[in-house]
Formats: C-alpha cells, sequence, structure tokens
C-alpha cells in the first residue's frame, strides 16, 4: 500500500480533463505545507510532487458527520485555489477503517432543517470529489460502508489494502437510508448531465 500510495505521488498523471503532470526539479523537493480546522481532516500539500495527502482522522470510525463533511468541503476548496495542487489521496488516519460512512445519529430524531442540512453536506462532500479538477485517489486503507464507498466511487481511481477483513459496499439500504435522487440518477443515467 505505502508503495503504491508513493508510486502514484511520483506518476505523472492523466485527470479526466487530460491533464499531464511532471514532477518539479529536486531543489524545490521540501515545500510542504499542511493544514487542517478542527482535526478531523488532516492535509498535508507537497509541493514537489503536486499532490496533497488527506486523512480523516475522526475516530474511533471516521464518521461523517455534519461537522467532518464541513471540513472536508473546506479542505477540498482549498486544494483546489492551490494552482500548485495536482493530485490528492484521500485514505484514512486509522488504522483498520477509511471510513464507517455516514454518522446515522445525524438522521436519527433531528429536526428537517438539520437532515436537510447534513444531506445538503453529504451532496457537497460529493460534488467536491466527483467534480475535482485534480486527479484523485482514495487509498482505502480499510473498512469502507456506505458513504466510504461513495467517496471511494467518486474518486478518479482507487487502491484497497489487500486484507481479506475488509470490506466496501453501498449497504445504505439495509440500515432503510434511500439513496438521493441526484446520486442514482447521475450515477446510473449520465446522459441526464452530459
Ligand atoms: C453503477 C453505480 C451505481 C451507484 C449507485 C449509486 C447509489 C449510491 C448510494 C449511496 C448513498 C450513500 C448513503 C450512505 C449511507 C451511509 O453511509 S449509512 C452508514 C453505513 N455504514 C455502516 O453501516 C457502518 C457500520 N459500522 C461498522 O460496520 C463498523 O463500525 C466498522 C466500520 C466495521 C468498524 O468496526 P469496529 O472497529 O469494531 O467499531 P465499532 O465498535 O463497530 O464502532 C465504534 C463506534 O462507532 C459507532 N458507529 C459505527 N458506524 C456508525 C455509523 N455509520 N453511524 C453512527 N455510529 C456508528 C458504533 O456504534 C460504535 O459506537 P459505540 O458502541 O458507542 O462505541
Amino acid at each position: 500500500m505505502a508503495a503504491l500510495l508513493k508510486q502514484s505521488a511520483r506518476l505523472g498523471l492523466s485527470g479526466r480533463h487530460g491533464q499531464v503532470f511532471c514532477r518539479l526539479p529536486w531543489a524545490l523537493s521540501f515545500q510542504r505545507y499542511m493544514f487542517n480546522a478542527n482535526k478531523k481532516i488532516l492535509v498535508e500539500m507537497d509541493k514537489s510532487t503536486g499532490v496533497a495527502l488527506m486523512k480523516m482522522a475522526n475516530p474511533p470510525v471516521n464518521l461523517l458527520n455534519l461537522e467532518t463533511l464541513t471540513e472536508f468541503a473546506i479542505s477540498m476548496e482549498k486544494l483546489e485555489l492551490d494552482k500548485d495542487c495536482k493530485g490528492l489521496i484521500l485514505t484514512s488516519s486509522l488504522s483498520k477503517v477509511f471510513t464507517a460512512g455516514l454518522d446515522i445519529m445525524e438522521m436519527c430524531g433531528k429536526s428537517p432543517e438539520h437532515v436537510t442540512e447534513f444531506w445538503r453536506a453529504v451532496q457537497e462532500m460529493w460534488l467536491k470529489l466527483y467534480g475535482s479538477n485534480l486527479v484523485t485517489i482514495a487509498a482505502i486503507n480499510g473498512f469502507s460502508p456506505g458513504a466510504g464507498c461513495l467517496m471511494a466511487l467518486a474518486c478518479d481511481y482507487r487502491i484497497m489494502a489487500d486484507n481479506v477483513k475488509y470490506s466496501i459496499g453501498l449497504n445504505e439500504t439495509q440500515l432503510g437510508i434511500v439513496a438521493p435522487f441526484w446520486l442514482v440518477t447521475r450515477e446510473l443515467r449520465p446522459s441526464l448531465f452530459s
């Protein structure tokens, strides 16, 4: 996994918009910066490769609640604005969970306004990833149910840790959650969006 990550950071990758990237001279190789708002999303940007490493860091299982989704969207915006940033590797800081998906407590016993805000944040997360100008790679280093799978699908490339214990998939109907119409339409009938 580590080797693959290194390799993807070094590769000249072609994105969905056809950009081709190459490495900058070695003299610039120490240009790095890090940022995080509430430390649920950690970002390390390496200007020498143009690749940002984004780690979800919301233990114990990286739940995607409103706060984390908002921080994710802000982090994506910052990277999109950075002209040096060409690619993004999305992964988890936890040892066996990429993300356990949406925090189901955000939909349980909450006001319609809160639930609306929450689903808007889910939509924003998907739009930011799927519509990103960066080359996006999901480095799935653990369990990835529900919205974890959705995040991975929204990236240009996916690499999953080679461990039979880890599972990935869209299991939301088992929990009684209906996939939102905008997502199903986009995934199953892309021609409507072209
Ligand atoms: C052609 C293409 C077609 C595409 C079609 C498009 C349709 C796409 C539709 C997509 C729609 C997306 C909608 C997404 C919905 C969701 O994400 S729903 C959530 C789905 N997630 C789960 O079901 C995860 C369930 N959790 C687990 O399986 C395990 O927790 C784990 C991830 C395997 C980790 O296990 P472990 O390390 O043993 O930790 P636990 O003890 O189980 O958990 C720790 C605490 O966290 C709580 N928790 C876990 N998951 C959630 C959750 N999702 N929400 C809220 N809380 C959660 C768990 O209860 C524990 O809490 P405590 O007991 O209080 O400690």
